[in-house]
């Protein structure tokens, strides 16, 4: 049995269209209901919907063999799994972005307000900015418009949260994009298995 995590939510669809297309369906989960565990017993694999930023520790667990995060989670939270194939969507970028009319003042600490403690921290460490982290969970825009902070650090695709909201990219860091991961030990005991999935993904990539 291959236990395969699938982040709920804006990416979900996606990976599962992927797994319908090479075979691996589970008619159930585009049906209306609350369940979180799927099978497709003639495959031998079981679909664990779950939170995307959880793919990872899922996986580095082995409570999950196999999973699909973006490289954000991956950054963030940097699980110890095998990332196996960038499989091309949920492509965005982290930026700093703020205020159209931002200023900077150098003789404080920059106040950033982010999902992404970690990544900022690394950031900003190499950049020798002082700054003062302010963890949220979202709507991570609003921030710099309430004077909650000076900046924001977050993910930026089409740029319309940003321009909506009176802000603009500032400085970006890295390109994101959905990730193949793989539970170490179970890339070595299942690598056929999990092999064989690779591969049919890739063909249809
Ligand atoms: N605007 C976006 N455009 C493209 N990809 C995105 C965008 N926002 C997020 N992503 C990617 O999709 C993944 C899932 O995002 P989604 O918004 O569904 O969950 P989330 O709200 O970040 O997760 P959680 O509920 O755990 O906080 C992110 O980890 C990122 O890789
Ligand atoms: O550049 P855009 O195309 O506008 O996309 C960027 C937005 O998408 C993500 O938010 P999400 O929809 O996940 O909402 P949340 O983080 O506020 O929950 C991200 O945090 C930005 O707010």
């Amino acid at each position: 049995m291959i236990n395969i995590a699938l982040p709920k939510g804006r990416l979900g669809n996606k990976v599962y269209d992927l797994f319908e297309k090479i075979g691996y369906e589970s008619s159930e989960i585009k049906e209306d209901n609350r369940k979180l565990i799927f099978e497709n017993e003639k495959k031998n694999v079981r679909f664990l919907l779950v939170k995307p930023s959880d793919v990872g520790v899922y996986v580095e667990k082995g409570s999950a063999d196999i999973g699909v995060v973006g490289r954000d989670v991956l950054l963030e939270e940097n699980p110890d799994v095998y990332e196996l194939m960038d499989l091309g969507f949920g492509k965005c970028k982290f930026a700093i972005a703020g205020p159209v009319n931002f200023k900077e003042n150098f003789d404080r600490p920059l106040v950033v307000a982010t999902k992404y403690l970690n990544v900022s921290k690394r950031y900003f460490d190499s950049t020798n900015r002082d700054v003062e982290l302010i963890k949220l969970n979202g709507s991570i825009e609003i921030a710099p418009i309430l004077g909650l902070s000076d900046v924001i650090m977050d993910i930026v695709e089409t740029g319309t949260t940003l321009k909506e909201n009176n802000l603009k990219v500032l400085k970006t860091i890295e390109d994101i994009s959905a990730r193949f991961i793989a539970n170490k030990s179970s890339y070595r005991f299942k690598n056929e298995e999990i092999e064989k999935i690779v591969k049919s993904i890739k063909e249809i990539l």
